[in-house]
């Protein structure tokens, strides 16, 4: 899977996605998350994956485990690259969801790597304390759900730049620490409340970074998008 920049291709049709992607060449990393797929259905992966391109197909799996392993199996039939399902789903789901993938991945073919939501980007201190009524600071919080993540055998976890660090020292270095909530110093925050720069993911360790806004949003995308992969491997 590259380390490139996975882009968000958070679009609501088809048409609009392969509009944007006119101005890429076949070798970006990108993610098909609930607003495409639900639009679109597994054409739209199938199509992705014929034209060459890395897929993380987020669905954010968040159910009993059998549900999950049921899901997983159906999913791992698209050739995806990365999935992924919330670490709050518990252990036994977490372990399911990777029987289902070990199940449906076609004999010959690697199966898709499977990572944990921890903490979403878009949560803050706050919430964790007064919503979710957990009792620890949310990097603690990140570390231990990083932590079930791995006792569970999956690659890696969601989490932000904030707790790449720390889960790094917990989990080591193969352990994916995949980010969003990625922005360019001078860009709008919007819905995200742990934002950091490509700079500072590749310092605290983040194995892959998340961009939708700052490129899809962009006058120019394709040059947001050569700038943002120069800042996050550290070539300006
Ligand atoms: O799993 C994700 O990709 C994800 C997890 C998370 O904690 N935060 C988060 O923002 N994301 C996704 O990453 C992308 C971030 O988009 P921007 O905020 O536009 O860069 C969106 O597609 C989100 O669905």
């Amino acid at each position: 899977m590259k380390n490139t920049p996975i882009i968000a291709l958070d679009f609501h049709s088809a048409e609009k996605t392969f509009e944007f992607l006119s101005a890429f060449d076949g070798d970006v990393h990108v993610k098909v998350g609930m607003q495409l797929y639900y639009k679109e259905g597994p054409a739209i992966v199938s199509r992705l994956k014929e034209l060459g391109y890395d897929v993380f197909l987020d669905l954010k799996l968040h159910d009993i485990p059998n549900t999950v392993k049921s899901a997983m199996e159906v999913l791992a039939g698209f050739g995806v690259d990365l999935v992924n399902v919330h670490a709050a789903g518990g252990k036994a789901m977490m372990e399911a969801a990777l029987e289902g993938l070990d199940k449906g991945t076609p004999s010959g073919h690697k199966r898709p790597a499977l990572i944990g939501v921890t903490q979403l980007t878009s949560t803050d201190d706050r919430q964790v304390r007064e919503e979710q009524l957990i009792n620890v600071a949310l990097r603690d919080s990140v570390l231990h759900y990083a932590q079930l993540t791995k006792s569970a055998g999956l690659d890696g976890v969601v989490c932000s730049v904030h707790e790449s660090a720390v889960i790094q020292e917990a989990c080591g270095t193969e352990f994916l620490k995949v980010t969003p909530g990625i922005r360019l110093s001078d860009g709008g925050v919007h819905d995200q409340k742990r934002i950091a720069t490509p700079e500072e993911a590749r310092l605290a360790g983040s194995t892959h970074i998340v961009v939708g806004r700052a490129i899809t949003g962009a006058v120019d995308p394709r040059a947001a998008y050569e700038e943002i992969n120069a800042l996050w491997k550290g070539l300006v």
